[in-house]
């Protein structure tokens, strides 16, 4: 079976691919410091607790944070006795081509991103993706990431707010009753959903109006189906995008091999 792993900057989830679906997912805090010994004695107790048998053959893995890779690499060796398929890393073709600006290092998670989108839904797409981050990928005609747009995260935007203002409390995201608000978690609240709604409906049409043609906007996070419900702002949505990113890339690189 294979183990996918998509390290974000906040979280990390592991699945559990068995070449047709997914069986199982879980999510933990991202953490450098983790050893292999640590994953390991996590997820197969998670294992064992779903009645899964650990017979993990192959791992791929997507991180877009580069200190976490030696141990997750080491986990892979230790325990499954594999070398991972690392999205970025030598080693890891991608099916799609990345046409940016030389030197430019895109984030891993954006290029998976890239992949299952033309995988599931063709070119001409915007993918956006709620992490810590919101990210916009553009996906061309051919399926090529050609760069796209970098947003501060919905949780990271309130985090600031509460960070940066005494007064200012920690807050979870929801859509308010009202745009006015008449109390300070309202009027929290009410500025980072509506300023998201307008963040996001302005940056598709602009890549729309900048491109000249017709996108399909897709997308995935946690947090899309919330925005999604007061606005029509996605053609489609998808939890597991990245997830599946993951298994056309690992996919692509086994045919390769054989
Ligand atoms: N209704 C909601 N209100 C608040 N938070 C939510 C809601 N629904 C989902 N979330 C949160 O949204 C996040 C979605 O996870 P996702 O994998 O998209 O991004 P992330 O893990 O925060 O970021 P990264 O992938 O960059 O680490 C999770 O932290 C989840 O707890
Ligand atoms: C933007 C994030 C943090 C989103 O997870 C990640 O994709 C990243 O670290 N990217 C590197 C820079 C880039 O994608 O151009
Ligand atoms: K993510």
């Amino acid at each position: 079976m294979l183990l996918a792993i998509d390290c974000g900057n906040t979280n990390t989830v592991f699945s559990i691919y068995d070449g047709s679906e997914f069986i199982a997912t879980w999510r933990t805090a991202t953490e450098w410091q983790r050893t292999a010994d640590q994953y390991y004695v996590w997820l197969t107790s998670l294992m064992r607790f779903e009645k899964i048998e650990v017979d993990i053959t192959d791992v791929v893995i997507s991180s877009t944070v580069p200190r976490v890779v030696f141990n997750l690499r080491v986990f892979a060796d230790r325990y499954f006795h594999t070398r991972p398929i690392v999205v970025g890393k030598a080693g890891c073709a991608l099916p799609v081509e990345v046409r940016v600006d030389a030197g430019t290092a895109v984030g891993p998670d954006r290029l998976v991103n890239t992949v299952a989108g033309h995988d599931l839904f063709g070119g001409d797409l915007i993918v956006v993706d709620f992490g810590t981050a919101t990210t916009f990928d553009v996906v061309d005609t051919d399926g090529a990431y050609i760069g796209g747009v970098i947003a501060p995260g919905v949780n990271l935007s309130l985090e600031a707010l509460h960070n940066a203002a005494a007064a200012l409390p920690h807050v979870d995201i929801s859509q308010p009753e009202h745009v006015v608000g008449t109390n300070t978690v309202a009027c929290m609240q009410s500025g980072v959903f509506w300023g998201y709604v307008g963040l996001v409906r302005e940056i598709c049409a602009r890549i729309k109006a900048e491109r000249g043609r017709e996108m399909r906007v897709i997308s995935t996070g946690g947090l899309a189906p919330l925005f999604q419900q007061a606005v029509d702002l996605f053609d489609e949505f998808r939890d597991d995008l990245t997830m599946h990113g993951l298994t056309v890339i690992y996919k692509y690189n086994k045919d390769l091999a054989d």
